[in-house]
């Protein structure tokens, strides 16, 4: 259900750095239409061969989400094998990932932030419609694809990227606070439920200029957080922490649906908080 694409159709360009089990690159991908020549911009991902056990659910994972096209889900034209290398070939991006974005201190708006929170609400509701679980949301998973001007009026437009190695495989605890507290006990019981657990972890990095929640706490005072029923330092909007902590509720079935998060978000775009605050950012 994967595109293969031939690997001599592939040229590297710069290296963008490095995730778990990954080495993202642009690049390039050269394709004959109609007798022309076209070289259409790429992130292409590289598994390294070490990890090769996982690339099946790095595979699976991103299949899943390339069965499906929405226009805040990340687009992947397929993969090649060349040897022992995995490359996944996905849309560029232009702004590359939110965290990264957020932290190098863009002062963007209240209303801005909304606006993402309420793209990825979409996107997770789209995909709760079709009972797909994303498993790793988080701001690091969100692709920035226009920046948006207040000036020139123009939004914000994000891209939910693949959930990149499944939960199970990852190291479950570093994942505190962005994986369901449920899924400590059992990795593989992921639920939508699970996603809006880690919808409210987003929000709050989105909120907090990208920085990561509990950033800084240990394998072990992260599990103390799990344990001791901790929730996250609300934010000083009280509507706004209200909606986070409805999210990140232990008890998954009392999470709200993404019907209900779309509507609290609405409420907040309209409310005067956001005039208020229209610039300043909004700390914890
Ligand atoms: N400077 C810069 C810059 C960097 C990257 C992009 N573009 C892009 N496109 C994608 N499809 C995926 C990603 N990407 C980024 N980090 C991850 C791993 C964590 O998710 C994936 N970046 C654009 C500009």
């Amino acid at each position: 259900q994967f595109h293969m694409i031939k690997y001599n159709d592939l040229k590297w360009d710069e290296s963008l750095g490095q995730g778990s089990f990954t080495r993202i690159f642009k690049g390039y991908k050269i394709d004959i239409r109609d007798g022309e020549k076209h070289m259409t911009e790429v992130l292409l991902k590289e598994l390294d061969a070490v990890h090769k056990n996982c690339w099946e659910s790095l595979f699976e994972a991103a299949s899943l989400m390339s069965q499906i096209s929405h226009k805040h889900l990340l687009l992947v034209y397929g993969v090649s094998v060349h040897g022992v290398k995995n490359i996944m070939v996905q849309e560029f991006v232009k702004h590359g990932a939110l965290d990264l974005y957020l932290k190098r201190g863009r002062s963007v708006s209240v209303s801005w932030k909304l606006d993402v929170a309420k793209q990825l609400a979409s996107a997770l509701n789209f995909l709760e419609e079709k009972n797909i679980v994303h498993g790793n949301i988080c701001a690091k998973n969100l692709l920035l694809a226009r920046e948006g001007d207040p000036s020139q009026g123009t939004s914000p437009f994000i891209k939910l990227s693949d959930p990149g190695i499944s939960v199970a495989m990852l190291v479950v605890l570093d994942r505190i606070p962005w994986v369901a507290p449920e899924l400590l006990e059992a990795p593989d019981d992921l639920t939508l439920e699970c996603d809006k657990w880690s919808f409210g972890a987003t929000v709050w990095e989105i909120f907090n200029n990208g920085n990561s929640p509990l950033r800084g706490w240990n394998l072990d005072e992260k599990r103390q957080f799990y344990e001791g029923f901790q929730q996250l330092p609300p934010s000083q909007w009280t509507e706004l922490a209200d909606l986070i902590s409805q999210c990140m509720d232990y008890q998954a079935a009392v999470r709200p649906s993404c019907r209900s998060i779309i509507r609290q978000l609405n409420s907040l775009i309209t409310s005067d908080y956001v005039i208020l605050h229209a610039t300043e950012p909004v700390t914890q």
